[in-house]
C-alpha cells in the first residue's frame, strides 16, 4: 500500500491504482442471415483490452483530471475505481479500503457522478430523492438539511426543489446530481464527464462548485471530461491515457512543456523590418505584415530575453505580444 511519513504521521493514499486491467469479452456477429440469433450460440469470442496495467496515486486533497480519446478507457477505470466493474487484474483503494471487497465501507468514503446517467429518482421531486439517498446512507435529517443549505446556495437548488427530475433541464439535473453525491459528505468525489453537453453559464456553476469542494472542503476530486477548460480551470495534475495505457501523468504545465509546442511571439515594429539572411536562434517566421512580425519559438530551448535581443537586430521594436499554445491544441497532440 502506498502511504507517506510525515514526522509522525503517516499519510494515506486517497486513491490507489494497481496494475488495474480490464478485458471484455463480446461474442463475434457472423454476417448473413440470422447472425443475431447465431450470435447467442457462438463459441467465438474477441476480446477488448480496454484498460491495461494502469497505475497511480493520488493524495487526499488532490484535483486530478483524466483525459484521453473516445474508446481510450476513462469510464472503465472510473468503474474499477469506484467498484461498480470489477478488474481483470490488479487492484484499487480507497483511503486503503477495497472497493471490491468493503463496498459498504468504501461507499461512505465515495460520490460518483456521471454526466450520462442520473442517480436520482426520475418520477419523484428532488427533494424526495435526497430524502431517500440521506435514509440510505444513515444521514441524520440535520446533517442532511445543513448540506443541503449550504449547496443550494452554490448550486441553486431552491429553484427546482419540489420539480420531477424528469423535467429537469440538463444543467439543472447536473447540480442536481452532484448535490446528491455529496449528501453523505464523502472525502472522495469521482466524476464522468459532468459538463457534457451544458451551456457556458451551466459549466461556469458547476466549476464553481467544484472548485468550492475541492479547496474549502479539501475533497479529493477525480475528473473525466473532453472539455479542456475544465482541465485547465480546475485540475493542476492531469493523468492522460490513450488505448487503454496511462500515456501521461503530470502537471498541465509539464504536459505543456513535454509537448513543447511553439510560443507566439507579435513584434511591432517602429519603421518596419528586414529579415535577416541567416538567424543565429531557431526563429520560425509566422506570419509577415507591413510593420508586424509573428514568429513562433520553443521558450524550453531558448530563453525569452535571447529571442528578444535577436529580433531588436532585425529592426526597432514598439511592442510585444507573447501567446502561449492554447490548451486544447496541447491535448490535441497527446492525443494523435
Ligand atoms: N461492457 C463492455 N463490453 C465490451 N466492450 C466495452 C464495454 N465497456 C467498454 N468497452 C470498450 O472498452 C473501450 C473503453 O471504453 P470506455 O467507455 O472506458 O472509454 P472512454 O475513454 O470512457 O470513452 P468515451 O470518451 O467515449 O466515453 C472501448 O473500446 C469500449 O468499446
Amino acid at each position: 500500500m502506498n502511504t507517506t511519513h510525515v514526522g509522525q504521521r503517516t499519510e494515506q493514499a486517497a486513491i490507489e491504482a494497481i496494475n488495474l486491467c480490464k478485458s471484455f469479452r463480446t461474442p463475434v456477429v457472423a454476417g448473413g442471415k440470422f447472425a443475431g440469433v447465431r450470435s447467442l450460440f457462438s463459441r467465438e469470442y474477441k476480446v477488448k483490452e480496454a484498460v491495461q496495467d494502469i497505475g497511480f496515486t493520488v493524495k487526499s486533497g488532490e484535483f486530478v483530471g483524466y483525459i484521453g480519446p473516445n474508446g481510450a478507457g476513462k469510464s472503465t477505470t472510473i468503474k474499477m475505481l469506484t467498484g461498480i466493474l470489477h478488474p481483470s487484474s490488479g487492484s484499487v483503494r480507497l483511503a486503503g479500503v477495497d472497493p471490491h471487497t468493503d463496498r459498504r465501507r468504501c461507499a461512505s468514503k465515495i460520490g460518483v457522478v456521471f454526466g450520462q446517467r442520473s442517480q436520482l429518482w426520475w418520477d419523484l421531486p428532488v427533494k424526495d430523492s435526497y430524502d431517500i439517498l440521506a435514509h440510505m446512507y444513515g444521514v441524520s435529517d440535520k446533517d442532511k438539511n445543513r448540506r443541503l443549505d449550504e449547496f443550494a446556495g452554490l448550486l441553486d437548488l431552491n429553484e427546482f426543489w419540489d420539480t420531477p427530475v424528469r423535467k429537469l433541464s440538463l444543467g439543472q439535473r447536473m447540480r442536481a446530481d452532484i448535490a446528491a453525491a455529496m449528501l453523505h459528505d464523502p472525502e472522495l468525489l469521482f466524476l464522468d464527464e459532468p459538463t457534457i453537453g451544458l451551456d457556458v453559464n451551466a459549466k461556469r456553476n458547476i466549476r464553481g462548485f467544484l472548485k468550492v469542494l475541492n479547496e474549502q472542503f479539501g475533497k479529493t476530486i477525480l475528473l473525466t471530461t473532453h472539455d479542456m477548460d475544465d482541465i485547465e480551470q480546475l485540475c493542476r495534475r492531469v493523468m492522460v491515457i490513450g488505448g487503454g495505457r496511462l500515456t501521461f501523468d503530470g502537471t498541465t504545465e509539464e504536459l505543456r512543456r513535454k509537448i513543447g509546442l511553439p510560443t507566439q511571439i507579435k513584434v511591432t515594429y517602429r519603421d518596419g523590418y528586414r529579415l535577416p539572411e541567416e538567424r543565429l536562434l531557431s526563429i520560425h517566421v509566422v506570419e509577415l505584415g507591413e510593420h508586424t512580425l509573428t514568429v513562433g519559438v520553443n521558450r524550453q530551448k531558448t530563453r525569452t530575453m535571447d529571442i528578444l535581443r535577436e529580433l531588436g537586430h532585425w529592426g526597432e521594436i514598439d511592442d510585444v505580444e507573447m501567446h502561449e499554445p492554447d490548451f486544447e491544441e496541447i491535448i490535441r497532440q497527446v492525443y494523435m
